[in-house]
């Protein structure tokens, strides 16, 4: 569709939008009237939101429309499975300048509709507004399918620390995109979409994760607030993360730590959680630490010294 938003109108805006995404098999009731319906067969909603900022968190010139719109519902739909929950809807809030064209906006829907494909989960509603940057706003709800629901601070010490999920390759990917290259690939890629592993996190609640959180700014700095909110330390092993000889690469031709990516790059989305000690983990799982009593996280003993990731005003 050719034009832009200013062209099409409000309303002619919702119509093209909405016809682009299926709201799904657990919304009854969908765009079209003044709120959803949205089914929740446990009787609780997991309800999270996460905004995404032209500039903050994407550039046009990085990513492609369809890219921002898998970026946006991922990092939504990771914080539902984080939770144990499997997503259901998005609400989908979007501003944008009236010269932004259509098709732009289009992709972007084609991105949130194949991410909810990749959980079976629609877009439920949403909202159009004119603005000077381009923002999107989405909120994510899940079902807990009857489980409770694991929280940041169910960590207790004897517990192991595991990673479902990439780390680093997000940061590493912005790393190549900031000086200017477009490749490896492979780590470019996984910046501009990112694939947590969603199943791991209901897997998790199953297994009896104690705690667990997204990794979204960074491992020591995520695991920061679970050991807060656990009252509990959070002892990491250096040796326990395996580098990937390209990631290495990258940092040698960028004069760049790739540890540091690992530890403090946020965007992969993987799933960090804690398992009482003799939990029979699935291969998906990764053992990085241990909990112990105490309070922060350390790195091979070391308190980490310097930024444990992002920080959108630090
Ligand atoms: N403006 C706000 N008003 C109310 N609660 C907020 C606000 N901002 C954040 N929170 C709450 O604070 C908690 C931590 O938010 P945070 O955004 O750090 O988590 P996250 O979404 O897992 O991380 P990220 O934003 O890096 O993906 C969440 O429970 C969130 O709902
Ligand atoms: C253009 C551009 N510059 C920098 C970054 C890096 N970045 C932005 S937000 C964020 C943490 C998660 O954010 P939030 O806490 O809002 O979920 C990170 C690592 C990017 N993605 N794009
Ligand atoms: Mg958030
Ligand atoms: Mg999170
Ligand atoms: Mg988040």
């Amino acid at each position: 569709m050719s034009g832009t938003l200013g062209d099409l109108g409000e309303f002619g805006l919702i119509g093209a939008l909405t016809e682009r995404v299926p709201v799904g098999p657990h919304v009854p009731l969908g765009p079209g009237d003044d709120a959803a319906v949205v089914a929740a067969p446990d009787g609780r909603v997991v309800a999270t939101t996460d905004l995404l900022v032209e500039g903050r968190h994407f550039r046009r010139d990085w990513s492609t429309a369809y890219d921002v719109g898998r970026k946006a519902a991922a990092q939504n739909l990771a914080d539902v499975a984080a939770m144990g929950a499997r997503p259901t809807a998005l609400l989908i809030g979007l501003v944008g300048p009236a010269e932004l064209p259509v098709a732009w906006a289009l992709e972007l829907y084609d991105g949130l509709r194949d991410e909810c494909a990749v959980v079976d989960a629609g877009v439920a509603g949403g909202d159009v507004v004119r603005g000077s940057a381009i923002m999107i706003s989405i909120t994510a709800l899940g079902d807990l399918e009857g489980r409770p629901p694991v929280t940041r601070s169910g960590a207790r010490p004897g517990d192991v620390v595991a990673v479902a999920g990439w780390l680093g390759w997000s940061a590493a990917g912005l790393a190549i995109l900031s000086h200017g290259h477009r490749n490896p690939r492979a780590f470019v890629e996984a910046h501009r979409r990112p694939e947590p592993p969603y199943a791991a996190g209901p897997a998790a609640a199953k297994l009896g994760a104690t705690a667990m959180l997204d990794v979204s700014d960074g491992l020591i700095s995520d695991l920061g607030h679970l050991a807060r909110a656990s009252g509990v330390r959070v002892e990491l092993s250096g040796e326990l993360f395996d580098i990937p000889a390209q990631m290495r690469d990258v940092g040698r031709a960028l004069g760049a730590d790739p540890l540091q990516w690992v530890l403090t790059g946020g965007e992969d989305h993987a799933l960090v959680a804690t398992f009482p000690a003799g939990t029979p983990l699935t291969a998906r799982w990764r053992v990085v630490g241990r909990v112990t009593e105490g309070r922060g996280v350390t790195v091979d003993g070391e308190e980490w010294s310097g930024t444990g990731g992002w920080d959108h005003f630090g």
